[in-house]
């Protein structure tokens, strides 16, 4: 069992920052814990913490525990610290080596299509299906269907992806695994994902599959946005505030699986600002064999 503060001390990365009440039954008084800081990678679960005495537990989006002994707060003239403790990992072993051998066993070949939300990531993959008899699999959309069949994931899903956060990668890689299964193609463009590094590094792990390229939708904020406001498909996400976050989220968690892919060589950037078609010539290139 880690002390969480030595952890993040030693983690230079972003933070944020969580704010949580409290309420103390035996003063009937609420508490307030101001800048409960977590590394930008991780993000509580849901609102739902599990209670046992002084001792508040939350699941994190990378499957640790997070502890909290309100009875250990230790207070400075200055400052107050809250006494918190990185629990170990819910993982569901398992099912990962059961995974593991039958994708492998499969050996699909795959394309992972990236960018900011509203790239047109999805708009160029219909292309791209139809011109190059690839299997689209968006992890958007299987997030969205998982949703809707009521599974017992529904809730923290729906929640998640109305706060623009990436959902926990034994989520999303259960899905992807399902679908690729289903389905007897061998061509895949996974779309949206992987979304963070514990995305990407999860794959791979779990499932043996390096990417034959990455291909980078590069597009602008501005027009980004221009370009959700404009979706009209009714999603919880595409209003401004969630849009701002989902940038943000892009910016300090997607990048860095570009960047990842762009130091192995694997990275085919293409300006996704100009109109469909000029984008779509861009794509057909990047999959035209190589002279
Ligand atoms: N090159 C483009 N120029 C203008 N609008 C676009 C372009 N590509 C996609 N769109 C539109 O922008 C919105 C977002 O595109 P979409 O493909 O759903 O993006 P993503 O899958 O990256 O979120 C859609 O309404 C789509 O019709
Ligand atoms: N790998 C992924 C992909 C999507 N998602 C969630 O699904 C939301 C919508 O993703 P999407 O790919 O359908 O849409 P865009 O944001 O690209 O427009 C994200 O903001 C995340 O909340 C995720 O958690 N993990």
């Amino acid at each position: 069992m880690g002390n969480y503060r030595a952890d993040l001390l030693k983690d230079h990365a972003n933070y944020d920052y969580f704010y949580l009440e409290l309420f103390a039954s035996t003063t009937w008084e609420w508490r307030e814990l101001r800048n409960i800081r977590l590394s930008s990678y991780v993000y509580p679960v849901s609102d739902e913490a599990i209670i046992s005495g002084c001792v508040v537990y939350f699941l994190l989006s990378n499957y640790d525990i997070l502890r909290f002994d309100i009875s250990r707060q230790i207070s400075s003239s200055r400052q107050r610290f809250l006494h918190i403790e990185l629990m170990g990992t819910v993982v569901d072993s398992a099912n990962k080596e059961e995974s593991k051998s039958v994708l492998s066993e499969k050996k699909p070949k795959v394309v992972f299509v990236l960018g900011g939300p509203g790239s047109g990531k999805g708009t160029q993959c219909a292309n791209i299906v139809e011109h190059f008899g690839y299997t689209h699999l968006s992890a958007g959309d299987l997030l969205r269907a998982e949703i809707k069949s009521g599974s017992k994931n529904g809730t923290m899903i729906q929640n998640m992806i109305s706060e623009g956060i990436i959902v926990p990668s034994e989520v999303t890689i259960k899905l992807l695994e399902k679908a690729i299964m289903e389905n007897e193609n061998d061509k895949f463009l996974i779309d949206g994902f992987p979304r963070n590094e514990e995305n990407r590094a999860a794959f791979e792990s779990v499932t043996g599959i390096i990417p034959e390229f990455v291909l980078f939708f590069d597009c602008s904020e501005e027009e980004m946005e221009k370009r959700l406001l404009g979706r009209n498909q009714g999603r919880v996400d595409d209003n401004i505030e969630t849009i701002r976050k989902r940038f943000k989220v892009f910016v300090d968690s997607s990048l860095a699986v570009i960047e990842y892919y762009n130091s192995k060589g694997k990275v085919k950037k293409i300006d996704a600002g100009k109109p469909v078609g000029e984008v779509f010539e861009a794509v057909k290139a990047a999959f035209a064999p190589a002279k």
